[in-house]
């Protein structure tokens, strides 16, 4: 691996109808780093995952610049035939739900196989003849440490328990040995007593590969057990970043304060609310107690809750809230 760094991004910013959802993003991650994204729901951590590998929804605007390393081309507008021999290959991605990502008709070490030889191409792979492959699916498996991998690889994505859907998952995003593994929220839809594994054979699969890893979660404490950078976002932007140990025990932003502060990073009690910050939002009190306003976000028109003081996770959701009369704040 060159000396540069695996990913580098500059002056990322993406549009979406109206609405700018993430503004001017600028940071790399070396070979074999491990860095956590956090940030409230609605700051923009998955569509910073999915804009590394070019999946951004049709219309999206994206401008800056998204460069892989051992890639001649920018992501930012990138084709999506050039894309396709990128992702699998330079950069994999592991998804929340993991029934969502796997082929319910398709045997799951089928699918690994699948991976490596459409994916596994540009030469990486020799041996891939048809023995060879089985033989790599199995050992994949294995690596994911999933029982009887041989017999397992015969088993459809159903037959499966949700962690060992996760663990196929994994071995899929690792089978041709990526530079960068981009995660987003991993472990969230899985039961807990699975999680700390699953998170564990990650960690474990990128070390072994010299690999980078990006891993988006709401989870501090998983962060400060898994990564060694983390970037912190708020309202579409990276606020702060730099090493876990320094920003969790010497955070320069307030947000990031009351990030650590509602975390059970310091056992603080679980449950309690997000701490806010003002942003651009009304004055607390602006609106009569008890009023429910209407939310209107990029999604969909819905009628929320939202009680004075408003919290500062609507600015991050691009939600432009307006009185129920229609005057707007
Ligand atoms: N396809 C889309 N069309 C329009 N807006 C979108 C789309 N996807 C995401 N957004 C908006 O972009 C903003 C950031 O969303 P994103 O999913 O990246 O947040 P997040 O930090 O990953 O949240 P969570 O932790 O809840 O997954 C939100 O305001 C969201 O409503």
């Amino acid at each position: 691996m060159s000396a540069g760094p695996v990913l580098d991004v500059r002056g990322l910013s993406v549009r979406i109808g109206r609405h700018g959802l993430l503004h001017d993003l600028t940071f790399s991650i070396r070979s074999g780093e491990r860095v956590g994204l956090i940030g409230e729901s609605g700051s923009g951590k998955s569509l910073t995952s999915v804009a590394l590998l070019g999946l951004l929804p049709e219309g999206a605007r994206v401008t800056g610049s998204v460069r892989l390393a051992g890639v001649a081309h920018d992501v930012v507008g990138a084709g999506e035939r050039a894309m396709a021999k990128v992702r699998g290959n330079d950069v994999s991605m592991v998804f929340q739900e993991p029934m969502t990502a796997l082929n319910p008709t398709m045997r799951v070490g089928a699918q690994v196989a699948e991976t490596i030889l459409i994916h596994g191409g540009r030469g990486r792979r020799p041996e891939a003849g048809r023995g060879a492959v089985r033989e790599r699916v199995v050992t994949l498996l294995d690596q994911v440490g999933l029982p009887t991998p041989a017999e397992l690889a015969r088993a459809y994505p159903h037959q499966l328990s949700g962690g060992q859907r996760q663990r196929v998952v994994v071995a899929i995003a690792l089978a041709n040995d990526p530079e960068l593994l981009v995660c987003d929220e991993p472990t969230t839809a899985l039961d807990v007593t699975v999680q700390a594994k699953v998170l564990d054979l990650i960690v474990r699969g990128v070390e072994a590969r010299r690999a980078a890893l990006l891993l988006v979660t709401h989870d501090l404490p998983v962060v400060a057990t898994a990564c060694e950078r983390v970037l912190v976002m708020y309202g579409g932007r990276i606020v702060e970043a730099g090493a876990v140990a320094e920003v969790f025990t010497r955070p320069r932003h307030r947000y990031t304060e009351g990030l650590l502060g509602a975390s059970d990073l310091e056992s603080a009690p679980r449950g309690k609310p997000l701490s806010t910050i003002p942003g651009s939002v009304p004055p607390a009190g602006a609106f009569p107690e008890g009023c429910v306003f209407r939310t209107r976000c990029a999604h969909a028109t819905t009628e929320c809750a939202v009680q004075p003081p408003w919290s500062s996770a609507d600015p991050g959701h691009g939600h432009a809230c307006v009185h129920p009369a229609g005057v707007a704040p």
